[in-house]
């Protein structure tokens, strides 16, 4: 029997990854710098497995920026444009293809970027070019292996599968079937399990989530062919699926040729009862049970429901592990200081999951060992009393969630009608110019809110400095020309934060910190008890703005779906209740603000696609409550309120109803980085409210000319009707710097005003 975890965060409980690869890329310190806190992490993280005491330590989750762009490297799989013949780093290389930047090598256009399945996790596409050759070159990963060894681990090495890999790859050119090339990337999988086991390593975990997805029958078929010639003997092979059942492809999953399976028992349900029945008796049932999408403490004595049956028929071939990767929660509960304590017992981070998987063993093999005993009662103690206290219950929010109808939901009257209105009372011209909402998040703002939070800063200065902030701000866009302006979103920290901070039922953690992106961590707010807005939240910071203006300033809010989905979320009621009571806190903000002669609200909703559950069966449920809590939120004011959404990073082919179902009047979209194929969705939908799609690809600092802009809104107009085009960018400007941030814009505005010319 073994324990194990899928794979552990690399960022580091201080952020130390992040704050070294940020120094990196400005030149402060070298590249060795940065290799060294790599290794020290990597190590850090080894030996916290194997003192919880795991079987093995988990070698290839570390990651600079991004583990599929560490595979695309692995493969050879290097865009053109970036195969330039200076003098380089494979480091530097893997950030241009990342950010079209690094400190030596040539600049150029980055790789999209896209969400990891159903998570806040985003990974860089591997771009396939016709006739896409591989070519092993994983020396990186071998260097990590020895290192563990060095260190005296036994080791797991992981890798993402061969058909994970082509499924989130992206086909450029005439080649569109990825599944072509699976017979030229299996020969490169064949070597390179092959140098891994020619290392001594005896287990390898091969992630294949894609088998938690609906497949068409070529691709579930791929994985026979594929792991037919990908078997070996010295090697122990466990397939790891992850975030959703296996259903259909549980079948196949069970008799490809290797020596195991893991799946997700946090999210498959009764699945691990069918994977009893169907592996054959050679194999290892790998059982993730603690949850690695969550941060709340695993309770040993319900798993042992599931884990007795499962080791009476198992025995030794019975693993226990977290349900995924423990990349989607932050690292140590220790650091924690400030969380009450009536919380915090029922809470657990990466650090204290790695103790909760070893504990789940030892459950089995020393049923009555101390440490077990005790973390079965600590948990259901703490639970209880969690589940006692009034101080997380809302009874008035209860209750009018209950009494919600469909009217609540309802604008008055359709788009059209709305946007006559809106017409005259906006006075906006064709193609108005806005952003997103963020603009650059200064190292003086982030040191203001850091000594306000200290107490070194009081809140009356803390108000005037980003008072200052938005002034300056506004008066930026009024010179760039822009026609619907921002604040800026200085005073907040993160848009799902800020808010959280601020509504009831919400608790935080000041180091729970979780990788989004590369250097990018998010810290979600916790959710638990039910949620209520004791006063407003923005109406202040917005009536200030729009005082500064003679322009209209946008309202700024982060709506009901991704308040949900970027949070860390109670599991006792459902995701539907949870949506529906922060979408009540949302739309009384609304109104609020309607009060207050804000003329135009933009409620964001970056990840309504991401919550989408990644088995179709249950999606049409979640489109009808997520469409019916976005509405809410939106559906208290009249119909001159001109709301705006805005998504990114989302695919919007199987959505594109219910996006046109949220009704917002404009929504706008992250569509540079693929040069507008997100809009073929809409095109082809006929979607009928105002749509602006992004222009300017936030994510890299580089900065797009007039002409390529132009070009970009060309395209777009083939499809949509010039009057119900907005320009903007992809996203929000905070994680860019002002000069790129000006120059981008004054682009953008130039190419506005050269197609308003042609157009008009
Ligand atoms: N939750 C969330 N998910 C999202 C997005 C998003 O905006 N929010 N955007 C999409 C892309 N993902 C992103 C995720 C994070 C960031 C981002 O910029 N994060 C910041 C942190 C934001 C934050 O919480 N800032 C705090 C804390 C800042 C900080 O580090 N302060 C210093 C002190 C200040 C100093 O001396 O610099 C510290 O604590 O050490 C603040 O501003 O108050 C970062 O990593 O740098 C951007 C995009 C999708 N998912
Ligand atoms: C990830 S979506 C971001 C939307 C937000 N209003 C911003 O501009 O930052
Ligand atoms: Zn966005």
């Amino acid at each position: 029997m073994r324990a194990h975890c899928l794979g552990f965060p690399r960022i580091g409980a201080q952020r130390e990854l992040k704050k070294a690869l940020e120094a990196y890329w400005s030149g402060q310190i070298s590249q060795q710098e940065l290799e060294r806190v790599g290794q020290t992490l990597r190590q850090q993280h080894w030996q916290l497995q194997a003192d919880a005491g795991l079987d093995w330590v988990t070698v290839g989750d570390f990651a600079f920026y991004d583990h599929v762009l560490n595979h695309s490297l692995y493969f050879g799989v290097i865009p053109q444009r970036f195969q330039t013949n200076e003098t380089t780093t494979d480091l530097d290389l893997s950030f241009r293809l990342a950010r079209g930047r690094a400190p030596t090598g040539q600049d150029a256009p980055a790789c999209e970027m896209t969400k990891w399945f159903d998570t806040n996790y985003h990974y860089i596409v591997p771009e396939l070019a016709d006739d896409q050759d591989f070519h092993l070159s994983a020396h990186r990963l071998l260097a990590e292996i020895k290192e563990a060894q060095g260190l005296g681990h036994t080791v797991k090495v992981v890798l993402l599968g061969p058909l994970s890999y082509l499924w989130l790859a992206k086909a450029y050119g005439n080649q569109q079937d990825k599944l072509a090339l699976l017979d030229r990337l299996v020969p490169v999988y064949i070597e390179l399990f092959s140098q891994i086991a020619g290392l001594g390593v005896a287990c390898l975990q091969v992630d294949e989530p894609i088998l938690a997805l609906d497949l068409a029958p070529a691709w579930q078929a791929a994985f026979e062919r594929a792991y037919h010639k990908l078997q070996r003997r010295d090697l122990c092979i466990v397939l790891a699926t992850y975030f959703a059942p296996l259903n259909e492809n549980l079948y196949i999953a069970s008799r490809l040729p290797v020596s195991g399976l893991h799946i997700d028992v946090v999210r498959s349900g009764q699945e691990w009862l069918q994977a009893l029945d169907q592996l054959p008796d050679y194999k290892v049932l790998s059982l993730g049970l603690v949850d690695g999408r969550n941060i709340w403490r695993h309770d040993v004595h319900a798993s042992l429901d599931i884990l007795k049956p499962a080791y009476e028929r198992l025995g030794e071939r019975l693993w226990v592990a977290s349900s995924c990767s423990l990349l989607h929660v932050p690292v140590d509960l220790e650091a924690e200081q400030q969380l009450s304590s009536e919380v915090k017992v029922c809470l657990a981070f990466a650090k204290q999951k790695l103790a909760e998987i070893a504990c789940l063993k030892q459950a089995l093999l020393q049923p009555d060992a101390v440490t077990v005993q005790r973390a079965s009662q600590e948990a259901r103690q703490a639970y209880q009393q969690l589940e006692q206290s009034t101080r997380w219950r809302n009874l008035a929010v209860q209750q009018r969630v209950a009494q919600l109808t469909a009217q609540d939901a309802q604008r008055a009257s359709a788009f059209e009608q709305r946007a006559l209105i809106q017409h005259q009372r906006l006075q906006l011209p064709l193609l108005p110019t806005t952003t997103i909402g963020s603009f650059p998040q200064t190292p003086e703002i982030r040191r203001a809110r850091a000594a306000y939070k200290q107490g070194l800063l009081s809140e009356s200065d803390y108000v005037i400095a980003m008072q200052q902030e938005i002034k300056q701000t506004l008066a930026i866009q009024e010179e760039l020309g822009l026609d619907v302006l921002v604040h800026g979103e200085a005073e907040r920290n993160d848009m799902v934060e800020y808010f959280g901070e601020q509504l009831q039922g919400y608790v935080f953690s000041q180091q729970g910190w979780v990788q989004s992106y590369g250097s990018r961590c998010v810290k979600p707010p916790i959710i638990v008890g039910d949620i209520s807005r004791p006063q407003p939240m923005t109406v202040a910071w917005a009536q200030y703005a729009q005082q500064q203006s003679q322009r209209w300033v946008k309202g700024m809010l982060t709506g009901p779906v991704t308040m949900l989905c970027w949070s860390f979320a109670r599991t006792d009621i459902s995701r539907e209740q949870i949506a529906l009571q922060l979408a009540l806190a949302i739309r009384d903000e609304v109104v609020d603000l309607a009060k207050a002669g804000i003329q135009i609200i933009q409620i964001d909703e970056p990840a309504f696609r991401e919550g989408l559950p990644l088995r179709q069966q249950q999606q049409a449920d979640y489109w009808r409550w997520a469409v019916l809590a976005f509405k809410l939120s939106a559906g208290g004011v009249s119909d001159d309120i001109q709301i705006h959404t805005h998504m990114c990073y989302s695919e919007f082919n199987d959505c594109i109803e219910a996006i046109a179902a949220m009704d917002a009047d404009v929504i706008t979209i992250e569509t540079a980085r693929s040069a507008m194929e997100l809009l073929t969705a809409f095109e082809q939908f006929a979607y009928p409210n105002a749509i602006g799609p992004g222009v300017y690809d936030i994510h890299s600092p580089q900065v797009p000319t007039a002409a390529a802009m132009k070009k970009l809104l060309q395209k777009a107009a083939q499809g949509i009707d010039k009057q119900r085009l907005w320009v903007n960018p992809d996203c929000g400007l905070k994680t860019r710097a002002w000069p790129e941030v000006k120059q981008a814009l004054t682009q953008m505005v130039q190419a506005t005003q050269e197609l308003r010319a042609l157009w008009q």
